[in-house]
């Protein structure tokens, strides 16, 4: 049995990760095998390439550089994980996927969707999730939400300044207006627990759990 590829996209502290937190807790000894994963990240090449471009003193990265190293952590994610789960039958769920590439290097960074999608395409040889959840919040709620958490280091990306996050909101809508299908809006501007069930009422529709 194919497995599936559930993603979660959304600007900084829209609060994807504390969501997939809880739902790790709540699918656990239910009817599905989940995977739950990070881009960039998830398995240590990526985790490495991840050190590279989130590091805040890397302030001299290039826009095309950036964006051919996120493709290369996907790739090799996917290769690594991403893919072998879903052949062998379960529920993999990603923090941050394309669509993350597509708003902030292709529509903040302004290298163009398109042209993003394209060097990304190569990356993904055709694997695209087969259902995203876009949590949209108002980018300085986000940002507010981030400055306020103790636990959390600034990376490169949230020192980019309110303009950008902005940008990478409106990529976003692009994304969702491109991929109608796919995508989920959630309203990331709830509480926790009200976020939390409305990701779980539209789980339910593609997986019993
Ligand atoms: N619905 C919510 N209401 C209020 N605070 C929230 C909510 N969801 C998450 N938070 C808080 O906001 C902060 C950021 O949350 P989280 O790390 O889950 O966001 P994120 O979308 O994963 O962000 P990023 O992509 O920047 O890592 C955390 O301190 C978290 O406790
Ligand atoms: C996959 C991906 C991510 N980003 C950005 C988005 C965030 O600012 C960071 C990741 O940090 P998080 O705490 O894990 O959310 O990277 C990006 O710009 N492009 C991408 O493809």
């Amino acid at each position: 049995m194919k497995g599936k590829f559930i993603t979660f996209e959304g600007p900084e502290g829209a609060g994807k990760t504390s969501v997939l937190e809880k739902l790790m807790k709540d699918i656990k000894n239910m009817d599905i095998e989940p995977v739950f994963t990070r881009e960039p990240g998830g398995i240590h090449i990526a985790e490495k390439i991840r050190e590279v471009i989130l590091h805040k003193d890397h302030t001299e990265m290039d826009p095309r550089t950036e964006a051919l190293l996120y493709a290369a952590a996907r790739r090799q994610h996917l290769v690594e994980k991403v893919i072998p789960a879903i052949e062998s039958g379960k529920v993999v769920f990603c923090d941050r996927f394309i669509d993350s590439s597509l708003a902030y290097q292709g529509h903040a960074r302004g290298l163009g969707i398109d042209e993003v999608f394209s060097i990304n395409e190569f990356a993904i040889n055709g694997v695209m999730p087969d259902l995203t959840f876009y949590f949209k919040i108002d980018p300085e709620v986000g940002l507010q939400r981030i400055a306020k958490s103790s636990e959390r280091e600034k990376n490169r990306l949230d020192l980019e300044n309110l303009s950008f996050h902005q940008k990478v909101q409106e990529g976003y809508q692009k994304v969702l207006e491109r991929f109608p299908d796919r995508m989920i809006v959630i309203d990331a501007e709830k509480s926790i627990e009200e976020v939390v069930n409305d990701v779980k009422t539209a789980l339910k529709r593609v997986i019993s759990f």
